[in-house]
C-alpha cells in the first residue's frame, strides 16, 4: 500500500481511497474500488456490528494500513519540512470512548486551542461557545477522568469543534446516551455541519443522526455501497433538524 499526498493550499480538502481491500486473518472485511470523503460532505456510515465501520474510519484517518489499496489526501496545507507529511491527523477520528487528556475539563478545552495560532480574544470566544454548546459550564473544574460516558463524548466533540478540523469522523457518537446528551451532541454535530466540516458519522442503525446526513455509505456483503439517498430514521423519535441548531437544546 502506498500513501501519497498532493498538497495544494486553498482547495477543498479530501481523502480518497482507491481499490481498497481490508482483511483480518484472511477474512475480507470489505473491498471497495473508490471512496471519497471531502469537506462539506455529511455522510451516514451504516453497517452491522463488526462490519468494519471503525476500521474504515481508522484507515481514512491514517491510523491503520489497509491490506491493499491507496489512500490519498488532497488540498491540505503542506507540513513544515521537519514533520512527516502523511495521512495521520488530516481527517480526525473520534472514538466512541474518546481519549481525554489527564486534567480538568477546562484544561482539555484550552489545551486544544493553545496549539493553534489565533488571537486570545477569538480563542476565549470559541471556548465559551463550546462550553455553552456542550453544557459543560458546571463541569469545567472537574477531572475529565470523572466524567460519565455521555459527558466525555460531549467534551470530546466540543474539543473537536474548537480546533475546527476540516474532516471529522465520529464513531457511534450518540450510542448509549440519554436523550438530553443525544440532543446536545446532535446540536454540536449540526453546528459542525453548518461550519462546512466534512463529517462521516457511524451508527449501526438509523437514528437522529440520519436527519443530518446527505450521503449514505453502507457496509454490507463485504463491500461499501454509496448513495445520495439517506434512509429515514427508524425510531419514532425522529429528530427534527430545526431543533438541532445550537441554542435550541432546552
Ligand atoms: N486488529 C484487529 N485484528 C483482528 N481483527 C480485528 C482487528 N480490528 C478489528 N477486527 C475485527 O474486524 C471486524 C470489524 O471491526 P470494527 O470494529 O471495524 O467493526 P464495527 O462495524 O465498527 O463494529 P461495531 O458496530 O460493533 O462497533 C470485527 O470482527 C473485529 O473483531
Amino acid at each position: 500500500m502506498m500513501i501519497s499526498d498532493t498538497l495544494q493550499e486553498q482547495q477543498t480538502v479530501q481523502i480518497s481511497a482507491h481499490n481498497l481491500l481490508m482483511k483480518f486473518n484472511q477474512n475480507t472485511l470489505f473491498n471497495v474500488p473508490e471512496l471519497t470523503f471531502k469537506q462539506g460532505d455529511v455522510i451516514y456510515l451504516q453497517g452491522d456490528n463488526g462490519s468494519g465501520k471503525s476500521t474504515l474510519m481508522k484507515i481514512l484517518a491514517g491510523l491503520i494500513t489497509p491490506t491493499q489499496g491507496q489512500v490519498i489526501s488532497q488540498g491540505f496545507a503542506p507540513k513544515p519540512w521537519w514533520q512527516p507529511d502523511n495521512l495521520f491527523g488530516k481527517a480526525v477520528y473520534l472514538h466512541q470512548h474518546p481519549y481525554l487528556f489527564e486534567g480538568t475539563v477546562k484544561y482539555n478545552l484550552t489545551y486544544a486551542l493553545s496549539q493553534l495560532k489565533i488571537p486570545v480574544s477569538e480563542r476565549n470566544d470559541r471556548i465559551t461557545q463550546a462550553v455553552n454548546m456542550a453544557q459543560l459550564g458546571d463541569l469545567l473544574n472537574h477531572n475529565a477522568s470523572d466524567l460519565s460516558g455521555g459527558e466525555r463524548q460531549r467534551l470530546a466533540i466540543a474539543r473537536a469543534w474548537i480546533i475546527q478540523p476540516k474532516l471529522l469522523m465520529l464513531d457511534e457518537p450518540i450510542s448509549n446516551m440519554d436523550k438530553q446528551s443525544q440532543r446536545l451532541v446532535l446540536a454540536m454535530i449540526n453546528q459542525l455541519k453548518q461550519d462546512g466540516t466534512g463529517l462521516l458519522l457511524s451508527s449501526h442503525q438509523t437514528c437522529g443522526l440520519t436527519a443530518l446526513c446527505q450521503q449514505h455509505w453502507h457496509i454490507k456483503q463485504r463491500t461499501i455501497h454509496t448513495s445520495m439517498h439517506v434512509p429515514a430514521a427508524e425510531t419514532v423519535h425522529q429528530t427534527n433538524t430545526t431543533e438541532l441548531h445550537y441554542g435550541t437544546t432546552d
